[in-house]
Formats: structure tokens, sequence, C-alpha cells
């Protein structure tokens, strides 16, 4: 039997590395269309990416960026949901909603999302039991601190450890909420409190964290660990080194690789799923 998630009804194969597009909900500060065009531009943005070959899609209304602030709940409401809808309606892909409030988690799996991720890995008032009520898939993703503060100075006696400790705390905090852990995902958060040491660390020994037993999350897409060794300071221009990255944590166990550049990344899967399949001249049958 093919590994697979039930995402609100809409199954995401993990048979091979699988790629979550990137749609984020913030105010174009470049237009003052207000709400519509903020709509309008991420629905456009995401089908965009749909076409480009995204098995799923993951729509955050809050920035998590490092020294980013919170979002107050009915604006975070305001974004998530008109584009959960939309794309749920649209585009036959699985929609992730990326949010660690309860209250967008229950409205936007009403709107038809199929999975959380939660950056905050549950840990928020409620949020235990608003996943497990919703039913769908959630992602547990490890942070150090707050995005207010996590990259100060984060520090640890031993990285992989320490993240892997934590995933397996949190599986079992899901767990005896009753998620079960056939809807359980675990993510390393990668820039999550982390040095860019830490993060390579992370990624080469990935297969740890996949020990845990459950699917592996991976989003290094654009980050500072991709930009200060490839010396790129615009995120735009840190495609080629964000694919590099992508291939390096499928092949290091990811399930799933949370992206910018779609199509790009698509491309680079297809090889290195080649890479892994086609049976060497010695192996042929
Ligand atoms: C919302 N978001 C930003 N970076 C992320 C990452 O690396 N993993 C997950 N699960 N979500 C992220």
């Amino acid at each position: 039997t093919t590994p697979a998630l039930d995402c609100g009804g809409r199954r995401l194969k993990l048979d091979r590395p699988r790629v979550m597009g990137i749609v984020n909900v913030t105010p174009d500060s470049f237009s003052d269309g207000g709400a519509h065009a903020t709509t309008d531009a991420a629905v456009a943005h995401a089908l965009r990416l749909a076409e480009e070959g995204a098995d799923l899609l993951d729509v955050g209304g809050e920035s998590t960026r490092p020294g980013a602030g919170e979002v107050p709940l009915e604006e975070e409401l305001a974004r998530v949901l008109p584009v959960v809808e939309r794309l749920a309606r649209e585009t036959g892909l699985p929609v992730s909603v990326d949010t660690s409030k309860p209250e967008v988690m229950r409205a936007a799996v009403a709107a038809g999302a199929g999975m959380i991720n939660d950056v905050y890995a549950l840990r928020r008032e409620g949020a235990l039991d608003a996943a497990a009520a919703a039913g769908v898939p959630v992602v547990l993703m490890h942070m150090l601190g707050e995005p207010r503060s996590m990259q100060d100075a984060p520090a640890y006696d031993d990285v992989v450890g320490e993240v892997h400790r934590f995933l397996a705390d949190r599986i079992f905090a899901a767990e005896m909420a009753g998620i079960p852990r056939a809807r359980i995902l675990v993510d390393p958060g990668f820039g999550f409190g982390k040095t860019v040491a830490h993060n390579y660390l992370l990624l080469r020994q990935l297969g740890r964290i996949a020990e845990l037993g459950v699917p592996v999350l991976a989003g290094l897409s654009r980050k500072s660990m991709i930009g200060t060794v490839t010396s790129r300071a615009v995120a735009a221009e840190r495609v080629h080194g964000s694919v590099a990255g992508a291939v390096l944590a499928a092949q290091n166990g990811a399930a799933i690789v949370r992206v910018h550049d779609v199509a790009a990344t698509v491309d680079a899967l297809k090889v290195l799923q080649a890479c892994l399949e086609q049976p060497a001249a010695a192996e042929r049958p």
C-alpha cells in the first residue's frame, strides 16, 4: 500500500518527495487595492504554483520571519479564509493553512483546508484540541523561542538531539490530545532559532528526525541559510541554492519540501527520483 495522507478528503501520496507551494497572504504594500487585491493576488499566485506542479499549497496570513510581530485574529482570518476557500474550490490540491491560532485552524478547515501547518507545534492555548477536532493532518515544527527573538543568539548543546526530543514530545502531546499518528508530520524548523551551522547540521542529519517515524516536512526555501553560503542578499536570487537545498532535504528523508520556486523544484526532484529509481546496468533484473 502506498503511503498517503488523507487531507480532508484529498489524498496526498507520499510515495516520492512532494512539493508544497508557499502562498503568503500579506497586504500588497504597493497597491491600495485593500483586501480584494490581496486575495486576488494571492489566489492568482497560488494557481500559478498549481500550474507549475505543486502537490499542495500552504496559505499563511501571518509572517513568521525573524522579528515578525503578531497579526490580530480578525486580520488573519480576513486574509486567510477567502484564499483557502477559493483554492479549495478552484484546485484539486490539498490546501494547508499556516497558522498557530486555534480559531484560524477551525475556520480554515471549515472553509476547505485539508492540513494544518503550525510553526508553534500546537503549543498555543486551545491549539491541540482545535487540531484534534479538525480531523486533518498537522505539521509540528520546532522553533526555539519566538519569532521576535529566536535569532538573537540561538544556542544548543546538541541541536539535532534537542530538536528530535522536542518533536518527540510534541508528537506525544498530539497523540494524547487524540490526534492519531497517521495525521502527524514533523519539521525541524530551518531558520527558527538556529545559526547557519545549526541549520546545516539539521539538514545533514535529517535522517535522525525521520527516525521519529512520521513524515518530515522541510522548508529551506530562500532562507538565510541559503543566502549566507551563496552570498545572495536578495531572496529572489536564492532560487538555485534553494533548489539544491530541497534536493538534499528530499535525499536525506524529507517527504515534503516547502518552497517558493515550484517549477524549478519539481524538475530537480524528478532528477533525484530518476537517480533513485533507475536500475543500474549491474542491477537490471
Ligand atoms: C510558515 N513557515 C515558514 N517556514 C517554515 C518551515 O520551514 N516549515 C514549516 N512547516 N512552516 C514554515
